[in-house]
């Protein structure tokens, strides 16, 4: 039976499109790909589609994709009828808070502001730490909104740390460890089960790999 296979385009695509080659697969088409949008293995029963990081998950719960390549940001915040089967180990940052260093939020008396794309993500950790914040939801470049005077704060990804830096803002804590994942459809794992499997042996090995090397 087919397998049809829902990948997060930008910045987990190359690496995701690598780990599928390094399986053995035959990913020529993903790799000259122009502006089409789905595409099939040429080496293994297997179609992809390229989609947006919500997007993906949608995909996969409605079981038209049967399994997904998404960011764990992605699932923290979006939605949970899946399962979440092998970490891939790409795509790897953080979620941090993050101020201008004369803003204490953490000790601050009053109405804290936080800025983020994530308000899911920001309210779990705030009320985890026994804080009832604002959160203002912002839909990109984060860093400017406590520069602006928008917020006290912000919740957001870091990876190399540049942004925050060259925008004089510091980490306060750190969230949770960020990193693409499997999701797999619940009705697929049960119809498709050996075929997804054999995807995850392939994965999984791949992963196993790729870390040995790197020690
Ligand atoms: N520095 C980073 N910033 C943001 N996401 C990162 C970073 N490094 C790895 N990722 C991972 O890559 C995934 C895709 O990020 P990407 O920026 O391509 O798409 P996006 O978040 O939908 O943004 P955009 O709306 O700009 O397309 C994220 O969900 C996250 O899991
Ligand atoms: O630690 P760094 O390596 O600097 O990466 C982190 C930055 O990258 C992401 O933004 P993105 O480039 O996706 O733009 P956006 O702000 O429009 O979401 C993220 O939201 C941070 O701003």
């Amino acid at each position: 039976m087919t397998l049809s296979m829902a990948l997060t385009k930008g910045r987990l695509e190359k690496n995701t499109v690598e780990m599928l080659d390094q399986c053995g697969y035959g990913t020529e088409a993903l790799k000259n790909k122009g502006r089409a949008l789905v595409f099939a293995d040429t080496k293994k029963d297997l179609e992809y589609f390229l989609v947006k990081a919500n997007d993906c998950i949608t995909y996969v719960e409605h079981g038209v994709a049967d399994v997904g390549v998404v960011g764990k940001d992605t699932l923290l915040e979006g939605g949970s009828d899946y399962y979440e089967l092998l970490d891939l180990d790409i795509g790897k940052c953080k979620f941090i808070v993050a101020s201008l260093p004369e803003n204490d939020l953490f000790n601050k008396v009053g109405h804290v502001k936080i800025g983020t794309k994530y308000p899911k993500v920001a309210q779990n950790y705030f009320l985890g730490r026994g804080m009832d914040v604002e959160i203002i939801k912002i839909d990109g470049s984060v860093e400017l909104s406590p520069l602006l005077g928008l917020c006290d704060g912000i919740v957001d990804i870091m990876e190399t740390g540049t942004t925050l830096r060259e925008n004089g803002l510091i980490v306060l804590d750190t969230v949770c460890p960020i990193s693409a994942r499997l999701i797999v459809n619940k009705a697929s794992f049960r119809l498709k089960r050996k075929e997804i499997l054999d995807l995850i042996a392939d994965l999984e090995s791949v992963v196993k790999n790729n870390a040995q090397s790197t020690q």
